[in-house]
């Protein structure tokens, strides 16, 4: 039974764009789910349709068996600037969802302490502890990207969507945040998209990875990823994972010089 489901959606853009076109997915609850491919093949764009912030031009997206007809809550972001307020602590700034989220505003007004104290753990379990008090500046940029994990999920999110939020970090600072987003995931199990140009980091976070092509913007193909978890970095290291980002590769490879060959041609 799939938990968020898009049946043949495409959306042109107001200028006439056609971004994405005839979608086709099904995802199923508390699955890990990447969404690959070259620049501008609409991958943010579906992320906008399954939270509701634009209505597909064509098909629908359904979750938890509703269609959905405008933004949905339930839902925790993160991208790749962790855009913290700079006036309020890191704990201030991980509460900050649950001052506007209809579920838990009223609520956290009155009692905030359960909401503090789950802060908290969430920030011990990326190893943010100690640094509650701090400000934006006095955190690196991981630290900065911890922080902002851990915002979208203090509201109990069920659904995480992730576009591109390790992109800006460096290779072991990325490899560290990947070990951090794991751990969330496996103790919260929220239904998670993430939108990233990393092979690897889909194939080390993921259970299926969807390829896409561009112009306009289709699903082109699908894999599965058996690894159990917890996955070690050293998995990185192995055959088996290095053939499946390959594969991967050469998906998109292909899917690029079909365009290439296009425009030779004048298309
Ligand atoms: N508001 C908009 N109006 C018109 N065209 C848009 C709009 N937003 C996106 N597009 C176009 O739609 C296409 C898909 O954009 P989208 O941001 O979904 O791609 P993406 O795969 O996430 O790209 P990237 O990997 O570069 O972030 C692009 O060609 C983009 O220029």
């Amino acid at each position: 039974m799939s938990f968020i489901e898009l049946s043949n959606v495409s959306l042109r853009y107001d200028n006439g764009y056609l971004a994405v076109e005839g979608v086709n997915l099904s995802i199923a609850q508390g699955e890990f789910v990447a969404l690959v491919g070259p620049s501008g093949c609409g991958k943010s764009t579906l992320l906008r349709v399954i939270s509701g912030l634009r209505p597909p031009s064509n098909g629908a997206a359904t979750v938890h068996g509703r269609v959905v007809k405008g933004p949905i809550s339930g839902i925790g972001m993160a991208f790749q600037n962790p855009t913290l307020m700079p006036w309020r602590t890191i704990l201030q700034n991980i509460l900050l969802p649950l001052e506007v989220s209809p579920q838990h505003k009223q609520r956290y007004r009155q009692n905030p302490r359960p909401y503090i104290e789950a802060a908290r753990e969430l920030m011990a379990s990326v190893g943010l502890a100690g640094f509650e008090d701090a400000h934006v500046w006095e955190l690196s940029g991981g630290m900065q990207q911890r922080a902002s994990l851990c915002r979208a999920l203090i509201h109990q999110p069920e659904i995480l969507m992730l576009d591109e939020p390790f992109s800006a970090l460096d290779a072991f600072t990325r490899e560290e945040l990947w070990q951090a987003m794991q751990v969330l995931y496996m103790s919260r199990k929220p239904t998670v998209i993430l939108v990233t140009h990393d092979l690897r980091e889909a194939v080390y976070l993921s259970d299926t990875i969807y390829t896409m092509s561009t112009r306009p913007g289709r699903i082109a193909y699908s894999r599965r990823i058996e690894f159990p978890r917890p996955r070690g970095l050293e998995l990185t290291y192995e055959d088996a994972f290095a053939h499946i980002v390959k594969e991967l590769r050469e998906q998109i490879g292909g899917m690029r010089t079909q365009i290439s060959g296009l425009k030779g041609v004048g298309a």
